[in-house]
């Protein structure tokens, strides 16, 4: 199983939701966060140096998924997400080990 871990703009979250659910996805978490990319959130010009003055807004949304299901995601998420303008995120894919359904004792690909 893959997790994946994408940094969004904050308006794009209800896309990102509908693109996830129509390849399959059913269940995901969302966190919103602060960072900033290569453009620093917002910078401030002073003595002609650019200072960065503040993180900004994001959203992070987190789905763990199988394997085969990992390109179809990815997808997905670029198409919802992508804007063209700077700040439009990254998506990062980490290996997940195991993973539990509490309710039913289910594991790994059972339980995702
Ligand atoms: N290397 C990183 N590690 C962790 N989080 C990151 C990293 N790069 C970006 N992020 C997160 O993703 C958010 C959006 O990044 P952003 O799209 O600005 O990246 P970028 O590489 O500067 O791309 P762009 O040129 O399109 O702005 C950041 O606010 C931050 O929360």
């Amino acid at each position: 199983m893959k997790q994946i871990t994408a940094i969004v703009k904050p308006f794009k979250l209800e896309e990102v939701r509908e693109a996830l659910a129509e390849v399959g996805v059913t269940g995901l978490t969302v966190t919103e966060v602060k960072g900033f990319g290569r453009q620093k959130g917002h910078t401030e010009l002073y003595r002609g140096a650019e200072y960065v003055v503040d993180f900004l807004p994001k959203v992070k949304v987190e789905v763990v998924v199988k394997d085969d299901d990992v390109d179809r995601c990815v997808d997905a998420i670029i198409k919802a997400a992508h804007t063209g303008k700077i700040g439009d995120g990254k998506i990062f894919v980490t290996t997940v080990e195991r993973v539990v359904r509490i309710r039913t004792g289910e594991i790994d690909e059972s339980a995702v």
